[in-house]
């Protein structure tokens, strides 16, 4: 090997001893990986991220992808001759709306499992119907009636921690198992929240198509790259986010509360980024943490 070659290929091997110690942190842990938004909507962008999940498995960890779609799902509302109509971020979901919703997130949830297979990793395509695994409740708002949306009021993790233990890596739909056995459209967020939560796991992380968590948006040099519960409440109620931000925060602070240590919020658009966050000293995006950062 020529010495320039040598120096590189040194390099790559040092990068991966510096990655020791985060591998036996995170080995044998349940990791909740949420993948939606802009962020999936290209087909290398998946191709990459699925890469980072395959490789995250490969080195011990126990991962579950919670995905998402609402994008795709809008596109396939409006060929159907509808407008798709959002309330408070919830996609009002009638009866048809939500039979397109079901047919895409399949679509998107072997699309997904497919590329798992590719990297030789098998996952299996689950929706919270499966083994009555999320069992939700209509989602009441004051003053619109939402249709087919879910509140999860139950994870039943049997299936989910069956499957782990037999090597498999479940990638699951946002929808629930409603009244009369009905299906509902959860949005992916709460999803992610509510099956990191029931697992207890180690850490998740929310996939988005921004760097993190600004002050301002605008000024790429105010990122909060560490926050804790205080300051997440605080950047709650003082508005300090808005538009989808806002519901991911709090699923952010539900899921701390509810015993999961650590949730990021990070950019899926970046090559690479789960295993920055999950390999390296500093990680990426936005950590929020349980306890006070001092
Ligand atoms: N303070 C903030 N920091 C970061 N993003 C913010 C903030 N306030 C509002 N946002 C908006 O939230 C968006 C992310 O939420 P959302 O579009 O729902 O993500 P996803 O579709 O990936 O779930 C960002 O693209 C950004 O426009
Ligand atoms: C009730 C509700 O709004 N459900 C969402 C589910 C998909 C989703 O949340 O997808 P992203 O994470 O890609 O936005 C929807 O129908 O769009």
């Amino acid at each position: 090997m020529d010495e320039k070659l040598l120096e590189e290929e040194s390099l790559k091997a040092e990068i991966l001893i510096e990655a020791l110690p985060y591998i036996r942190y995170f080995s044998g842990k349940y990791v909740v990986v949420k993948y939606g938004g802009s962020a999936m909507l290209d087909s290398d962008l998946q191709k990459n991220v699925i890469r980072d999940v395959a490789l995250l498995k490969l080195i011990g960890m126990k991962p579950i992808i919670v995905h998402g779609g609402g994008k795709e799902i809008s596109k396939w509302v409006k060929l159907s001759g509808k407008e798709p109509e959002f309330y408070n971020g919830l996609r009002v979901t009638d009866k048809e709306t939500m039979e397109i919703a079901e047919m895409v997130l399949f679509k998107v949830n072997q699309e997904l499992v497919a590329m798992m297979a590719q990297q030789g990793i098998k996952a299996v395509g689950l929706s919270g119907k499966d083994a009555e695994m999320m069992k939700v409740e209509k989602k009441e708002v004051p003053g619109k009636d939402l249709g087919y949306v879910g509140k999860v009021k139950e994870v039943n993790t049997d299936l989910l921690e069956a499957l782990i233990e037999d090597d498999f890596v479940p990638v699951i739909s946002p929808i629930g198992l409603g009244e009369e056995y009905a299906g509902y459209n959860i949005n992916a967020d709460d999803t992610a929240c509510a099956i990191a939560s029931a697992l207890n796991a180690e850490k998740l992380v929310f996939l988005t198509d921004i760097e993190g968590v600004f002050i301002d948006p605008e000024d790429k040099s105010t990122l909060i790259s560490e926050m804790d519960l205080t300051q997440a409440h605080e950047f709650v109620d003082k508005g300090v986010v808005g538009g989808g931000m806002l519901p991911k925060l709090k699923n952010c602070i539900e899921a701390i509360e509810n015993g999961v240590a650590r949730v990021h919020i990070l950019d899926g658009r970046l090559d690479h980024c789960l295993l920055l966050e999950f390999l390296t000293q500093k990680g990426i995006g936005t950590a929020i943490l349980k306890d006070p950062i001092f």
